[in-house]
């Protein structure tokens, strides 16, 4: 059975007098321990996509489901990092971590014991006491992955996580979190429009059309490069070769919609 099936989603935002059709009839599954990320043209719908996945928003038609029940069911089986780390700027790096335990009612010592392990490999070891100001972009961005963990959702949805960072914390921050969703088994979405971004670190890569989103390709990531680190894969042959792919796909995509 597949962690998530998405069956026959189609969406449309309504007001009193329009309707903007955001999404239109997209099934796809993914499988437990997958990486999988969603490219498209602006506007196609990847977030309205994610927020249905996430149970934040009904779809119109269409079913989610997350280890057979419905996402409305599961919705504490999802974490989230974003695009800003939204970190509490009063709380301490260790409180911050263990506040998503603390709500959700699980602050056990082996939670504790696994938040702090996470923290020691995403190399913020020594930081615990200090404050989201007294950090760089790249190390929030760190805490935010490990308050996400710390709380073991079974799918982690990563909505544009590295795209506000320089690109050399970017690229280093994706060899850690690449690193680490696979050493723990982690299931992910990656929302992104880098292209580069999205061959590097996932096993599968979703292209959807412009509005209303469709799914228009899926493309496999090689073997080859999948045994990679993102920092050594985007070096290899076959990257470039992919890459030319799907930037011609994505291209032939954004001037149907112009025109
Ligand atoms: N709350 C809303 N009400 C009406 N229309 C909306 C709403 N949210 C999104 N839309 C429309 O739905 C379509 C898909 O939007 P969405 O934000 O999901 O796309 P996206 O692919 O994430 O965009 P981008 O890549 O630019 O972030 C767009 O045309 C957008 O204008």
């Amino acid at each position: 059975m597949s962690l998530l099936k998405l069956d026959g989603i189609h969406h449309s935002y309504f007001t009193q007098t329009t309707a903007t059709t955001a999404l239109s009839d997209i099934s796809l599954d993914i499988e437990e321990g997958e990486f999988v990320s969603f490219l498209g043209p602006s506007g196609c719908g990847k977030t309205t996509l994610l927020s249905i996945i996430a149970g934040l928003i009904k779809p119109t038609e269409g079913t989610v489901m997350l280890e057979g029940q419905s996402v409305q069911e599961s919705v504490n089986k999802i974490g989230y990092m974003l695009q800003q780390d939204y970190l509490f700027p009063w709380k301490s790096i260790e409180e911050n971590i263990l506040l998503g335990l603390k709500i959700g009612g699980t602050l056990k010592s082996s939670k504790i014991e696994y938040a702090k392990s996470l923290l020691e490999q995403m190399g913020l070891k020594g930081f615990e006491t200090q404050y989201p100001k007294q950090l760089s972009g790249g190390m929030r961005q760190r805490v935010a992955l490990v308050r996400t963990l710390a709380t073991e959702p079974k799918l982690l949805m990563l909505d544009e996580p590295f795209s506000a960072l320089d690109y050399q914390t970017k690229l280093k921050l994706e060899d850690l979190v690449s690193d680490t969703l696979k050493s723990y088994g982690k299931t992910a979405i990656l929302v992104t429009h880098d292209i580069g971004e999205a061959i590097a670190m996932s096993d599968r890569i979703f292209l959807f059309s412009a509005r209303p989103g469709k799914l228009h390709r899926t493309f496999l990531v090689p073997d080859e490069l999948r045994k990679l680190t993102p920092f050594n894969a985007r070096n290899h042959e076959t990257y470039s070769v992919l890459f030319q792919k799907v930037w011609k796909e994505l291209e032939s995509l954004e001037s149907r919609e112009e025109h």
